[in-house]
């Protein structure tokens, strides 16, 4: 194919288009269009073929496709135009008539409910009751549709086509989760085109298929929300038919922050949410923390959530083992807790208690996964399953066999790395350099206020992981 502009490729559009948009590039191109209406652009979506062509007012969109694709398109322009966005045809009859459907739910959203404003919109004309039978013979794109109509804060929350994510529903969270990395470019731009890769190196080369996104070690509160979501979004996209789980951290500082994420986290079709406390103003008893936990976990009702204790660094020191007393009266999705304590005890008593409600327990202290899981935890989610992964699930099934020599070993030699590595200084940019050398994965500097690894770091890291020698078999 010919194209006057060459677009850069996104793998997620290159997807089918059933899934996801990359809305970035779309509005990139959509933008381009409209700002150089003399020229015609191309938008390659797959194998397809979309052409945009624009005046001062308007903007059109035409396509042979058959796909989903143009509908996405279509939105992220109304989405960017609104109002000016003039027509949209397809050389195909079946496209074009749900194009009209599509514009006249994007009339419903912009109130402009005439059915001349909808015919002055659409390209093409289409009764309003055709248009609403046709809708009712298409129930999937009617949800579509109407999600269109309705939602009005955002493309990102808008554009999941197609059914949520093909993750595990309903199995219980356990085993082994990475909690992510965000790679950066050395300019410290989130690096998306990294994660299909970094997918595929989690599963293919540490045996782990659970990924927790957007907590500590991803420096999602040193995030905005745009990137959050962006990131969230590569993260599912790319972990279909891949990932078992795909949990989204969606804590912030703010209550609305919070909520547009979890939002946005169930939109996406992510498996899971986590909350981490707010940490600046923060809450001083069960009751405060509940009810922040409470008003987000409701943004995202059908999404299994799970609370992200991390008192080291949120200073909040509530005792799960109380906050977990009467939770799904006032959280029904709650599934569980990341655990990133060393107070074990607290662990303990949870595990004991809530037995009967299955509750799920990762625990987040890689260096003492072992004792965790003596007293009854699920699993674990933790930045050294990145790149010890492997290792860690062979500590696993060690215990579950029973072997316990084995699997104390494990522990003793992910944890002389640990060791040796903390005592160098040890943190997210120095989990980054570590995973970069391991991987071949760039993962990039750390954001500010976190600083790069050093040399001299990155030099005994390498050399001390390398002198490990593991259990033979392995
Ligand atoms: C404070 C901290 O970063 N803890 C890590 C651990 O995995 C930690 O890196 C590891 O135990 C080494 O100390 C995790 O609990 C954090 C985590 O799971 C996350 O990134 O959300």
């Amino acid at each position: 194919m010919n194209l006057p502009h060459r677009w850069h490729r996104s793998p997620c559009l290159c997807r089918s288009a059933a899934e996801y948009g990359d809305l970035m590039l779309l509005h990139k191109v959509l933008n381009c269009a409209f700002e150089k209406p003399e020229e015609e652009h191309h938008l390659a979506l797959g194998d397809e073929d979309i052409s945009c062509a624009s005046s001062p007012q308007f903007l059109e969109l035409n396509a042979d496709t058959t796909s989903e694709a143009f509908l996405i398109v279509m939105a992220a322009a109304v989405e960017l135009w609104g109002d000016v966005v003039g027509g949209a045809t397809s050389r195909n009859l079946r496209m074009r008539e749900l194009l009209d459907i599509l514009l006249w739910a994007v009339c419903v959203k912009n109130k402009t409910n005439t059915s001349e404003e909808r015919t002055a919109l659409s390209a093409t004309s289409l009764g309003k009751e055709a248009a609403l039978k046709l809708l009712q013979e298409e129930p999937r794109r009617w949800k579509i549709a109407k999600r269109w109509a309705l939602k009005s804060e955002g493309v990102f929350t808008t554009l999941v086509v197609g059914d949520s994510s093909s993750m595990t529903p309903g199995k219980k969270l356990q085993g082994l989760v990475a909690a992510t990395i965000t790679p950066m470019t050395p300019d410290g731009q989130i690096n998306l085109l990294v994660i299909r890769q970094y997918v595929d190196y989690l599963v293919s080369k540490q045996n782990v298929k659970s990924v927790f996104v957007n907590g500590t070690t991803g420096e999602g509160l040193s995030l905005s929300i745009q990137e959050r979501k962006r990131l969230a979004e590569e993260w599912v996209c790319q972990g279909k038919d891949k990932l078992d789980h795909v949990i989204i951290q969606v804590g912030a500082l703010s209550l609305p922050e919070s909520q547009e994420l979890a939002r946005h986290a169930a939109a996406i079709g992510a498996s899971g949410i986590a909350v981490i406390a707010p940490f600046f103003f923060k809450p001083t008893n069960k009751d405060e923390l509940i009810a922040f936990l409470e008003k987000v976990a409701s943004e995202a009702p059908a999404v299994p959530f799970y609370y992200y204790h991390i008192p080291p660094l949120t200073g909040v020191k509530i005792r799960v083992e109380e906050l977990l007393d009467g939770i799904k009266e006032r959280i029904p999705t709650f599934q569980g807790v990341k655990f990133s304590s060393t107070d074990l005890l607290d662990l303990a008593q949870c595990i004991n208690k809530n037995e009967r409600e299955q509750f799920a327990f990762l625990y987040g202290v890689d260096e003492q996964l072992l004792s965790a899981l003596a007293i009854g935890a699920d699993g674990a989610v933790g930045s050294t399953y990145n790149y010890l992964g492997g290792k860690t699930n062979l500590m696993l099934q060690a215990f579950a066999k029973p072997d316990l020599a084995l699997a104390r070993k494990y522990q003793f030699l992910t944890g002389e790395f640990l060791s040796f590595a903390i005592k160098l200084g040890f943190g997210v940019a120095q989990t980054k350099a570590v995973m970069t050398f391991v991987s071949g994965i760039p993962m990039g500097p750390p954001r500010l206020p976190l600083i790069a690894a050093s040399e001299e770091f990155i030099v005994k890291a390498k050399a001390k992981l390398d002198s490990i020698v593991w259990p033979k078999g392995d």
